[in-house]
């Protein structure tokens, strides 16, 4: 007989199993079923106390078994997501060069200059190479500078691409770069993994850079590339200097900027009608203005213009504050990505407190991007909260130990009116008898269906408008049961259905842009192109 698992690993009698080939008799227990053998996973999974010991399981588990892992991960995601990606990616990444056991991606390091394209034939299945992640880990979640013990977080946003968009494990290539640390605590370290040397300077990188880039085309002419956690200069730049040239995104920049500016657009619904302010009149005020914050800002910014705001109108809704206050002109010299939001209007002294900012600004919405631990004091939410009846908090700092407040400390300060999204998971609340469910507004939920549509449509490069369709295309794919709920996201669960959808819009956008090289795809029907998307994602 075989048992087969309901979510909460209930079991439930079915059919008989078929007898094992003779071939395989004695070679394995004699009674394993993978339905008894997944729920035997999952026991050892459970047994485990430590997040770092339920991410070291599992990562053998893909290794040895990658059709159950992906089986889990797909039946279970509420439970794995926060293993395998934010908040415990972010131990692992701290502690990779402790609990490495055998090498999940490729390392390209500074010592290959000259020698790229070699090394990265190297790469096993190179026919079959469709998305890679690539980070020099310079800024990891908000952890800093972790060199190559960044490879983790690659590792992790590509099982996301496997089982929530269906691309095929052999297609997908996770990368770190080895290009040195800044952090001396790794170099002091007799294990760590990488080359122990401080970071080249941005001259060697650029050469660097377009050396590796160049080698990635033509060893893998149908790869597309995501960008993550580099450094927040170099994001903008690596972006701007590829874009055209290369099917590449910047996930901390585009994905970011995709998710929120999709949970916004579901939160102002809500918050506009309780005040009656239209959405025209939303002040968005960014508590962190670097990759994630000011690619958030654009997002928002491009929206407005496209809702028929000139370019001026849509930037005056927005207000940065980095580490030095409010960003505004007279402050004195900018970073370049800074700019295009500094203020014009503001001309008074430097503006530090963030209670003064929110006094000045009157902000609708206040979104977290900052890496500083409950920098959304009681007295910030309360603020928040007086002047809006329905106020968006976002705090959306990773790992989830970084994040500007918790859930528990937005609902209780709000009186449960907080509109919120953070950038791990909190756990649902129950407050004055009412459930209320915290949305995850991280960019897991963009760049699988992203990726996806990019790849079909063989798309040549990646767009802004593909960028804004899959946005737009999340924003839409509430169902009216998450709707009444008060979700300002889908259920994580509905991933692969989510992926489906987004596709769909970042196929169309790509065909409406010209970049797209699959003539079939433009003339399915909607319906005919939902229904073809999931026969070519891969089921475990
Ligand atoms: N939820 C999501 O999907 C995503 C979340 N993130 C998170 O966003 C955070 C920031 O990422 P990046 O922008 O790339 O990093 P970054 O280091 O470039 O930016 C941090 C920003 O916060 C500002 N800041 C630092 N201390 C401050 C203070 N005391 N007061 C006000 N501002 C302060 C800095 O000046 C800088 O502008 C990270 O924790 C990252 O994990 C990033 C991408 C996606
Ligand atoms: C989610 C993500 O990409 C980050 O925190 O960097
Ligand atoms: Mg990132």
């Amino acid at each position: 007989m075989t048992i087969a698992l309901t979510s909460n690993g209930v079991q439930k009698l079915k059919v008989a199993a078929q007898p094992r080939p003779q071939l395989l008799r004695g070679l394995t227990p004699p009674v394993l079923t993978p339905d008894v053998h997944a729920m035997r996973c999952l026991e050892q999974l459970r047994s485990k106390d430590k997040g770092i010991e339920k991410y070291i399981y599992l990562s053998m588990l893909k290794e040895q078994d990658p059709e159950m892992f992906y089986r889990l991960c797909l039946s279970h995601m509420t439970e794995f997501t926060p293993i395998i990606y934010t908040p415990t990616v972010g131990d692992a990444c701290l502690q990779y060069s402790h609990i490495y056991r055998r090498p999940e991606g490729l390392f390209v390091s500074i010592k290959d200059k000259g020698n790229i394209k070699a090394i990265v034939s190297n790469w096993k299945q190179l026919d079959e190479a469709r998305i890679s992640v690539v980070t020099d880990g310079s800024r990891i979640l908000g952890l800093g500078d972790l060199g190559v013990n960044g490879m983790p977080i690659s590792v992790g946003k590509l099982s996301l691409y496997i089982a929530g968009a269906g691309i095929r494990p052999e297609s997908t290539i996770p990368i770190c770069l080895d290009l040195g640390t800044n952090t001396q605590k790794f170099l002091d370290d007799p294990l760590y993994l990488g080359s122990r040397q401080k970071r080249v300077a941005s001259e060697e990188m650029d050469e660097f850079m377009d050396e590796f880039m160049e080698a990635m085309s033509t060893t893998f002419p149908k790869l597309m590339i995501q960008f993550e956690d580099f450094s927040t200069d170099n994001a903008f730049r690596y972006l701007e200097r590829y874009r055209n040239k290369y099917p590449v995104f910047n996930d901390d920049i585009q994905g970011t900027g995709a998710v929120v500016l999709s949970g916004f657009l579901n939160a102002a619904k809500i918050s506009s009608a309780a005040s009656g302010r239209p959405l025209s009149d939303h002040r968005i005020l960014f508590f962190g203005a670097g990759s994630a914050g000011v690619g958030v800002a654009m997002q928002l910014m491009s929206f407005f213009t496209l809702q028929g705001m000139s370019a001026e109108e849509a930037r005056s809704r927005i207000y940065l504050v980095d580490s030095q206050g409010l960003v505004f002109d007279a402050r004195g010299k900018l970073a370049e990505h800074k700019k295009v939001f500094s203020r014009h209007d503001y001309q008074g002294p430097p503006m530090k407190n963030i209670l003064d900012i929110i006094d000045y600004v009157q902000p609708t919405a206040l979104l977290g991007l900052s890496t500083i631990t409950d920098a959304f004091t009681p007295a910030v939410i309360q603020a928040m909260s007086a002047i809006n009846p329905r106020p968006i908090i976002f705090p959306l700092s990773n790992p989830v130990r970084l994040s500007e407040c918790t859930f528990e400390a937005a609902v209780t300060h709000t009186g449960g009116n907080v509109l919120f999204a953070s950038g791990s998971p909190f756990n649902p609340l129950d407050f004055e008898g009412k459930a209320l469910y915290p949305g995850q507004g991280n960019n897991m939920y963009i760049f699988p269906g992203l990726g996806l549509g990019a790849i079909l449509a063989k798309s040549k490069s990646v767009t802004d408008s593909m960028v804004e369709a899959a946005s737009l295309g999340l924003a839409e794919s509430l169902t009216p049961e998450e709707r009444e709920m008060g979700l300002l996201y889908p259920r994580i669960e509905r991933i692969r259905e989510i992926s489906t959808f987004i596709a769909k819009q970042v196929i169309r956008a790509a065909q409406k842009a010209n970049v797209d090289d699959s003539e079939s795809l433009r003339t399915m029907s909607d319906s005919a192109l939902m229904q073809w998307i999931p026969t070519k994602m891969w089921n475990p």
